[in-house]
């Protein structure tokens, strides 16, 4: 079964949430985006030419969905959310300015809704205003640390000194969650899902988008994307569970965003493992490989300040070299461990 992430955004009033979300839906790119959010005011939906409304729910002539939901309701969307017929490829949440993000956590963790898989937890600074905030929210320290990215906002309205020190204070805070500036919400938004791939993404000439004007900016004014570096992994051989394990619980600061898939060989060989990591959040995904698929490990790596040699280089040593080299018993537990707690996934369909 296609299980949909949902991510949740949540900072506090006026770290700008709304203005990230616009920024995803801008560039979503045929990635098809559900977001939930308390109110639609604010959503440009204008931009997008609305294609229908369906009580409070609207669909964006993009492919998003949007509806404005109380916590009461999250259980009715999301099921709505994640019908087939929406085809969404992820969710997004705005929690409210003044919601505790652990309690909107906690419900998608424990959701009946078998589509739905918790996609990670960022959380959206202002950096002009973090000592403020911290003087009268002291929970913001707490919403920190459950983080798994954290954005520090309004890069653009404080000095670059003032801004690492924000920085600083923040992935002291955040304890392992991957922290990133940026000016107006603009984050790449792979980091925080994967675009799908879609064939009709690419055909010949066409209008300039909103998207693309993106893009210009983000040349122009330097927006954070620049400064990422991508590593693409694929080996033939099957990885070693273990050693791949210790790479990733050692991933170096920086390392945002990991995502493909991986083979495990004879450790496992019914299932591929899907992989999806977003700062310090990790989880594996079995699935039975499909019929004919070639069994290859392919992952992603984006990262700021990684050195992509040493990455690649790290991944080399966890494949499986030979028949001496064959993972010792008990060797995928580690694996398991960070695979979300639900039997059906463990049984293949049907
Ligand atoms: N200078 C500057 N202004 C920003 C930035 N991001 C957002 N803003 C502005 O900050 C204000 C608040 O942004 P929103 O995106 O509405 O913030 P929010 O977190 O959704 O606010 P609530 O819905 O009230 O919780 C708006 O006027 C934005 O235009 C930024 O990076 N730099």
């Amino acid at each position: 079964m296609q299980q949909i992430p949902v991510v949740v955004l949540s900072g506090f009033l006026g770290s700008g949430k709304t203005t990230l979300l616009n920024h995803l839906l801008r560039s979503a790119r045929g990635t098809r985006i559900g977001v939930m959010v308390n109110d639609f005011g604010s959503i440009e939906i204008d931009a997008m030419t609305v294609a229908g409304q369906v009580g409070s729910t609207v669909s964006l002539g993009n492919g998003c969905l949007c509806c404005a939901v109380d916590a009461s309701e999250l259980d009715t969307y999301l099921e709505t959310l994640t019908r087939p017929s929406s085809r969404l490829d992820v969710i997004v949440i705005e929690a409210s300015g003044l919601a505790e993000p652990r309690e909107l956590v906690r419900m998608i963790l424990a959701s009946d809704n078998e589509r739905v898989v918790y996609g990670g937890l960022v959380q959206v600074v202002d950096a002009a205003e973090f000592d403020t905030t911290r003087a009268r929210h002291p929970e913001t320290d707490r919403h920190l640390a459950i983080a798994d990215l954290v954005v520090v906002n309004k890069a653009d309205r404080v000095d670059p000194d003032e801004l690492r020190r924000v920085h600083t204070a923040v992935a002291e805070l955040a304890d392992r969650a991957a922290v990133i500036d940026a000016a107006y919400g603009r984050v790449d938004p792979e980091l925080l899902f994967d675009r799908a791939a879609r064939s009709d993404d690419d055909r010949g000439p066409r209008q300039l988008t909103f998207e693309d004007l993106d893009d210009l900016y983000a040349v122009e004014d330097h927006h954070p994307h620049a400064a990422y570096e991508t590593v693409s992994f694929t080996a033939a051989e099957p990885m070693h569970p273990r050693r791949l394990l210790d790479f990733l619980d050692s991933r170096p600061e920086g390392l945002y965003r990991i995502k493909g898939f991986v083979d495990f060989g004879d450790a496992d060989p019914a299932n591929r493992y899907g992989v999806h990591a977003v700062g310090r959040f990790l989880r594996f995904y079995p699935e039975p490989w499909p019929r004919g698929e070639q069994r290859l490990t392919q992952l992603v790596l984006i990262g700021s300040g990684t050195d992509g040699e040493a990455l690649h280089k790290a991944l080399d040593g966890c494949r499986v070299t030979g028949p001496q080299d064959a993972p010792e018993e008990h060797s995928m537990w580690g694996v398991l461990r960070y695979v979300p707690e639900r039997p059906e996934q463990e049984q293949p369909e049907g």
